[in-house]
């Protein structure tokens, strides 16, 4: 039976024992969460899921307001995943004074890719995660590749800031046709969702090159006519890339009104 807690109080105060995972989330959730609640489960003895859609992390053009919602599908989720206790706290829970004064400073990668068309969202991201992990008291935390950036700078604040907890990153889970599982898909129309696949055929196809300028030809060749907010080739820790060896490729795009990320793994030789 899934315990669903609003308060800092009442997470407190919740019967656990053993290794605690929690999987962090802003709700309408999906496939790609589920594979987080199933590692969490796996591989912990008392799961955590969170619902806080955080303000913190949005622009004020941003998609704030109307981000879905859907609260008792994700509890259910949540309950058929065998989640221990969801910690799903209203803003004035999280920020009680409003906006915090002091933030985590997300370092140069956070004004990089993301950062740079999403001014402060990794502050904002950085801030609320460790907050939650403060609150949670968790031993190991989830996170998807699929927010590939988001998953590294908190690896790095982890490392850099001695935060003690295992971070686990769990692969993108896509759909049949390639595309990566996304809350904000819900957003696309069916020609917009056929021209979403862009992003994941852009990266299958580029990802199959193995040098660094047919990577990124062939990708944005696969992008022509779609709005790109970048197309970058990185190093896994998201650094210049190596000619040779192991790299990562990084998007992102407007399809109509909405924002779609996606990245993969890939060689170089
Ligand atoms: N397709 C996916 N595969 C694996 N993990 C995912 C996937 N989509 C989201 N996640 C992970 O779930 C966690 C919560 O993400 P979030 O609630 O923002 O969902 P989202 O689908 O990424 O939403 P959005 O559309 O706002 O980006 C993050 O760690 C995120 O990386
Ligand atoms: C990690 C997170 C839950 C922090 O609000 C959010 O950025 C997300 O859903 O990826
Ligand atoms: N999935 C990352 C959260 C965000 O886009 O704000």
């Amino acid at each position: 039976m899934t315990e669903v807690v609003n308060t800092r109080n009442a997470l407190f105060e919740a019967k656990r024992s053993g290794k605690t995972g929690v999987v962090m989330t802003m709700g309408a959730l999906h496939a790609g969460h589920a594979a987080l609640l199933r590692t969490a489960r796996a591989q912990a003895d008392f799961v955590i899921a969170t619902i806080f859609v955080n303000p913190l992390q949005f622009g004020p053009n941003e998609d704030l307001a109307r981000y879905p919602r859907t609260f008792d599908a994700d509890v259910a989720m949540c309950e058929a995943e065998g989640v221990d206790l969801v910690f799903a706290p209203p803003v004035e829970e999280m920020y009680p004074g409003g906006q915090p004064v002091v933030t985590v400073d997300p370092g140069p990668l956070g004004g990089q890719l993301e950062g740079e068309h999403r001014p402060g969202h990794f502050a904002g991201v950085l801030t609320v995660v460790l907050k939650l992990l403060n609150l949670t008291r968790a031993d190991a935390a989830y996170f998807g590749e699929k927010d590939y950036q988001q998953l590294t700078l908190i690896r790095r604040m982890v490392r850099d800031l001695e935060v003690p907890v295992e971070i686990v990153g769990v692969p993108t889970v896509r759909e049949p046709d390639g595309l990566a599982l996304s809350s904000r898909n819900r957003y696309l129309s069916d020609a917009e969702r056929d021209l979403s696949l862009s992003l994941s055929r852009a990266l299958r196809r580029g990802g199959a090159q193995r040098t660094v300028d047919a990577v990124l030809a062939t990708a944005a060749a696969e992008l022509a006519g779609i709005d790109v907010d970048y197309l970058e080739l990185r190093d896994p820790e998201l650094g210049a890339p190596p000619a040779q060896g192991s790299a990562r490729l990084l998007v992102a795009a407007r399809i109509g009104t909405t924002r779609l990320i996606d990245n993969t793994p890939l060689e170089l030789s």
